[in-house]
């Protein structure tokens, strides 16, 4: 059996026409079902359905063999994960914003000292310790919008995609910091027990990104 974690969602939804690809159809609706184990017209495949966050963790310890997640979520989780393919699905970016009226460049000026709120503190972190930035990380969960709107912060780091929840919030995007979309990971061991069935599915989705293209 092979054990694909999801989450619902964009990531499901845009697995589907890569999974198809791959001849194989779900046999579920996750927003109709409560089911959290999906059968697949591949009677050796199923789908497991998981919080986003939480699908490197499945794939790591095992809990499914392959998995579907966000670079964003890959880098807060950590390695101990086989990366072979960016699926190139649920595309968007990782950004500073802040207020307009907040003079950005002058916050983040070598030695300079700055709050930033968001639920990615890994790749902030990083991101303002190569500017040689000090960084007051305040963690937040959702919503993080609100947080230089209340004055909870002097910028956020988030997921953009079309612009508009930042500009719900009269928020500009001040600075990107890399382009973000979802990424195949297998688990190590799975792939050395179940080599032949993981390596034909991987091939069959990189022949599906590719197609794509
Ligand atoms: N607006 C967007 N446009 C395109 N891709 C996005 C967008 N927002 C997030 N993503 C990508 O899709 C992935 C899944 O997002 P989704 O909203 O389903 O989960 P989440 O709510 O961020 O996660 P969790 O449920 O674990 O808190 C993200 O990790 C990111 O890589
Ligand atoms: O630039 P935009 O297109 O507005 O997308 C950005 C928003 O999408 C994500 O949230 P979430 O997944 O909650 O939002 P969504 O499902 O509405 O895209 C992210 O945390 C932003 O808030």
């Amino acid at each position: 059996m092979i054990t694909l974690a999801l989450s619902k969602g964009r990531i499901f939804e845009d697995s589907l026409p890569l999974l198809a690809a791959a001849g194989i159809e779900v046999l579920e609706d996750p927003e109709k079902s409560r089911k959290l184990i999906i059968g697949t017209t591949r009677p050796d495949v199923r789908v497991v359905l998981v919080r986003a966050s939480d699908v490197p963790t499945y794939v790591q310890h095992g809990g499914a063999d392959l998995g579907v997640a966000g670079l964003d979520v890959l880098l807060e989780h950590g390695d101990g994960l086989y990366r072979p393919l960016d699926l190139r699905i649920a595309r968007c970016r990782m950004s500073v914003a802040t207020r307009a009226d907040f003079d950005y460049a002058h916050a983040v000026r070598q030695g300079a000292r700055i709050r930033v709120a968001t639920k990615y503190t890994q790749i902030a972190r990083q991101h303002f310790a190569a500017k040689g930035v000090h960084v007051d990380l305040i963690k937040l969960y959702g919503s993080m919008e609100l947080a230089p709107l209340t004055g909870l912060a002097d910028a956020i780091v988030d997921l953009v995609s079309t612009g508009s929840t930042l500009k719900a919030n009269q928020l500009v995007e001040v600075e990107k910091i890399m382009d973000i979309s979802s990424r195949l990971v297998v688990n190590p061991a799975a792939l050395k027990l179940k080599r032949a069935p993981l390596r034909a599915l991987i091939d069959a989705f990189e022949q599906a990104v590719e197609s794509r293209a």
